[in-house]
């Protein structure tokens, strides 16, 4: 299996290719990677080129991983072929008419593939296969988990849900690490018990697979410490700040696929 990616030399593009070959899931001679200018030098054996036709034309699978408002100058064939997107918002419909194929999946990864730790869910046309399923299935773990989920729709959220890997989980530990240093703890022993925190809850859920409402539920009822400090959060407006966050990032990922014009203009 030979695997193009257009858009190789970016933030996703780059991640996946390096796990793909990491896994073994595609020796580097068989990748191609486009990009717009000089290749970056990592990966120096596999295939750079700057024609994405070319890279459609030797490739069997085509993951498109352009920004959405890049995607409108991507003028690229691939009848027939198995093309995955990780551009967010934009649709199956779209590429499936741009590109020829009716083999199209919509993947929505994030930037935790870079420690091989993303949580990828992804969707598919009628015309993808039994064997394109398993195809994706490896793409995916190479980066980590993921699911198949029913529609595009779940797709368009989950942009602004796991799409968004270490962005929401990030802003929380800076407001935490904030107010530690406002409260005189050093900034390396604040950063350090943030991190260690955010570790650790991920991997106590991860091993317990309790559901973080529980968890929450089982402080509360505690009544100490923690108590206080969650009900006072929850008081200052913590969940709907959330909703509110959530709300605006699948409107931003739904107008992403109707975007127009180079990135480096938005
Ligand atoms: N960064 C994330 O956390 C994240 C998460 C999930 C999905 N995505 C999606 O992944 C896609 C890529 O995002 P990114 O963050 O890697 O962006 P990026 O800007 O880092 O990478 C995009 C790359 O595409 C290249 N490019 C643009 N037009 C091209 C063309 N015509 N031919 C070849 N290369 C071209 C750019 O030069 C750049 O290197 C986006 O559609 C985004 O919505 C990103
Ligand atoms: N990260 C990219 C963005 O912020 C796409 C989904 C999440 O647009």
């Amino acid at each position: 299996m030979r695997i193009g990616i257009i858009g190789g030399n970016g933030w996703i593009g780059g991640a996946v290719a390096r796990a793909l070959v990491a896994a073994e899931v595609v020796p580097a001679g068989d990748l191609t990677l486009s990009c717009r200018s000089e290749p970056p030098g990592w990966l120096p054996t596999a295939h750079w080129t700057r024609d994405n036709q070319a890279l459609a034309d030797r490739s069997d699978v085509v993951i498109l991983s352009v920004r959405p408002q890049d995607w409108p100058a991507v003028a690229v064939a691939a009848p027939g072929k198995l093309v995955v997107s990780v551009m967010a918002g934009v649709t199956l419909a779209d590429i499936a008419g741009r590109v020829g194929t009716d083999r199209v999946v919509r993947a929505m990864p994030n930037a935790a593939a870079d420690v091989g730790r993303s949580y990828t869910p992804w969707t598919a046309t009628a015309g993808v296969t039994d064997d394109d399923r398993v195809t994706v299935a490896r793409l995916v773990g190479s980066i980590g988990s993921g699911d198949e989920v029913a529609g595009e729709a779940v797709i368009d959220y989950m942009t602004g849900l796991s799409g968004t890997g270490p962005a929401y989980p990030a802003l929380l530990a800076a407001a935490l690490i904030r107010d530690a240093v406002t409260h005189g703890v050093s900034p390396e022993v604040a950063r350090r018990s943030v991190v260690a925190m955010l570790v650790g809850t991920g991997r106590l859920l991860e091993k317990t697979d309790e559901d973080p409402e529980e968890t929450v539920a089982e402080f509360v009822e505690y009544r100490g410490v923690t108590a206080a400090g969650i009900e006072a959060m929850r008081a200052a407006g913590f969940d709907t700040a959330v909703s509110k966050g959530l709300a605006a990032a699948l409107g931003k990922s739904l107008a992403l696929g109707t975007a127009k014009g180079p990135s480096d203009a938005a």
